[in-house]
């Protein structure tokens, strides 16, 4: 645990946590020491020859307030070390979040890692101080106290030698029996936690089809799965939890035992026997003590591990050489690409290989023209859009963008390059003001009011009570979905990067705002490189070049005419959209 206390608080925090570590032990040392001492002193006090306890009680002292003194320093360093380990592990989650994949940032892991910064984070700070001063203590001052009674009696020294591999197997198997159960109880709460929470965010739907928290069989499940898994932990976890005190004890009753046949036979003298006791009770005090913090150590152990998973993700790694692209045109040449979940296995023997989610995708999007990318949902259309920003690395081929690898690009620059509008829009919680300026937060209000009016935003703006000051709420639930998309647009379109991706983005827009909105593509297809992911017939009307993806491939390409003259995909997706949006195609005369 240590060494993985280390691994997270990488170079910055491990000096502290050496120091706090040597401070410890040498306490713990002492303190082990100071016990052994009571035998000899209590042997002068007891036996024939009080005059020698002076010399056993001033070492006595001598240990005593140096264990005192270590102590008073290992808790500041303890205290000191848990305030700076949670700023120096906030530091090394956002620096890292900063060099993360993009994609790596799903929604679920979105909220995992707020759980990670604050809670994960507040069981670490709090180890040093509450785990390992104590760990330490009920460790090493046994330790010393077994050295030390090699000197003061072999008899004993060895029994404690002997019973020490019974006590560990003990441990090790009451801490694997608690942990198993332990695991099992903890992914039943956070199912539960999962379910009770779905049941929550969508109690529309539920409402709708009339169920309630009781008809509801998933939360029903998880529920039932929570009380199996306590009822476990109590049954079979309790065992487990008394074993090692009960062990312990009986280590001291047996070395009682022996004692007393051994000052009945005369071998131990009588005022040595209470001394050793003493000696032998204050052992198994500090080993139970061990075992009571393991409960606590689980819990500290589960959210090192899931900080380590995290700090261990490998970063996307920056180009030693940072190239500027040279243009703005798009180049996908001999694309592939597979998210790593999807990666096979190869598991078993009939586990073979499948072809990747994109397979040989090559395309140009020529500098200021626009292209339109249609085909069926799962295709791989949005997983294009994020290669092209470099949310995730291809496994094959090349994404270029001005000539340039986009791997070749500076972060900075990539991300000053792409402008993308995704469907599942996310607005922060603040104004319509200050979310459309995150584009460009230095933007002058008549360019603002350009980009709304670009966007059909500003009709929005005219029919809410607070125009730009209307308040969006987290996630922009005060808004409809087409406003918020028209939000989303401005200020893509604010940041004027010169590449612009809109994924979707007219979907829930009505057909005043989508004809607003195509003839900015128009207007805008002169000046921008555009990737529009759409079904919307106008738009694809609109575009220079359509692709067709079809099963992560581009299987037509071309201009309406030609694909239409094809009859294949593009030509049956324009017969079912036309008639799903009432249009009729004008022969040419
Ligand atoms: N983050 C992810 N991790 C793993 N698989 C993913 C991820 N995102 C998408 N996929 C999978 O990749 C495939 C292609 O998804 P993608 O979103 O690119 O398709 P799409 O053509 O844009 O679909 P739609 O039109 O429905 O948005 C789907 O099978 C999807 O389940």
């Amino acid at each position: 645990m240590i060494r993985d206390l280390h691994r997270v608080l990488g170079s910055e925090g491990s000096g502290l946590l050496n120091r706090l570590l040597v401070t410890q032990a040498g306490a713990a040392a002492l303190q082990g020491v100071a016990f052994a001492l009571l035998v000899p002193l209590l042997r002068a006090l007891l036996g024939d020859a009080s005059g020698e306890a002076w010399p056993w009680l001033t070492a006595f002292v001598i240990c005593s307030l140096g264990y005192a003194i270590l102590q008073a320093i290992g808790l500041s360093r303890g205290f000191t070390a848990g305030s700076r380990l949670s700023r120096v592990l906030h530091r090394r989650l956002a620096e890292h979040a900063l060099n993360l994949p993009l994609g790596w940032f799903t929604a679920g892991r979105a909220a995992g890692f707020s759980r990670l910064a604050g809670q994960d984070v507040i069981q670490v700070m709090n180890m040093p101080a509450h785990l390992l001063r104590p760990l330490i203590t009920s460790v090493l001052t046994p330790v010393t106290i077994v050295v030390a009674s090699l000197f003061l009696d072999m008899r004993v020294a060895l029994v404690l030698v002997l019973c020490a591999p019974v006590l560990l197997a003990v441990h090790l198997w009451s801490t694997s029996v608690v942990r198993r159960l332990d695991d099992g109880r903890d992914g039943a709460i956070a199912e539960s936690a999962d379910r009770v929470l779905e049941f929550v965010r969508n109690q529309s739907v539920l409402r709708a089809f009339g169920r309630t928290a009781e008809g509801y069989g998933a939360l029903d499940d998880a529920l039932v799965g929570e009380a199996r898994g306590d009822r476990r932990l109590i049954q079979r976890g309790t065992p487990g939890l008394v074993s090692f005190a009960f062990a312990a004890r009986m280590v001291f009753a047996l070395l009682l035992a022996l004692s007393v046949s051994w000052t009945l036979d005369g071998s131990l003298d009588v005022a040595t026997m209470p001394a050793l006791l003493v000696l032998v009770g204050r052992l198994t005090d500090s080993v139970s003590t061990a075992a009571d913090l393991g409960a606590g150590m689980r819990i500290a152990r589960g959210s090192l591990l899931r900080l380590r998973a995290v700090l261990d993700t490998r970063p996307f790694p920056r180009p030693a050489e940072p190239r500027l692209p040279d243009g703005a045109d798009v180049e996908f040449d001999q694309v592939s690409f597979d998210y790593p979940q999807n990666t096979p296995v190869g598991l078993g023997p009939s586990a073979g290989r499948r072809d990747p989610l994109l397979a040989n995708v090559s395309f140009r999007i020529p500098e200021r023209s626009m292209t339109a990318l249609i085909g069926p949902s799962g295709a791989g259309k949005t997983t294009v859009a994020r290669l092209l920003a470099r949310f995730w690395d291809t496994t094959g081929g090349t994404v270029r963008i001005g000539g340039v690898d986009v791997r070749d690009i500076s972060p900075e620059d990539l991300a000053a390059s792409v402008s993308i509008v995704f469907q599942d829009v996310y607005l922060f919680e603040g104004t319509i003001e200050d979310n459309v300026r995150i584009g460009d937060p230095e933007a002058s209000e008549e360019t603002l009011h350009r980009a709304a009016t670009l966007a059909g935003l500003d009709q929005v703006v005219r029919t809410l009570p607070d125009g730009w000051s209307t308040v969006v709420g987290e996630g922009g639930t005060a808004l409809s979905g087409g406003q918020r998309q028209r939000v989303a647009i401005a200020r893509a379109l604010l940041k004027d990067a010169p590449i612009l991706v809109l994924d979707e983005a007219t979907a829930a827009l009505d057909h005043e705002s989508e004809a607003v909105l195509t003839s900015t593509l128009q207007a805008l297809a002169s000046q921008k490189t555009l990737l529009v992911i759409t079904h919307r017939l106008s738009t694809v009307l609109t575009a220079e070049q359509v692709l067709v993806m079809e099963g992560g491939r581009i299987t037509e390409r071309g201009v309406h005419d030609e694909l239409m003259a094809l009859g294949g995909t593009y030509a049956a997706f324009w017969d079912q959209r036309s008639r799903a949006e009432g249009w009729r195609l004008e022969p040419a005369r």
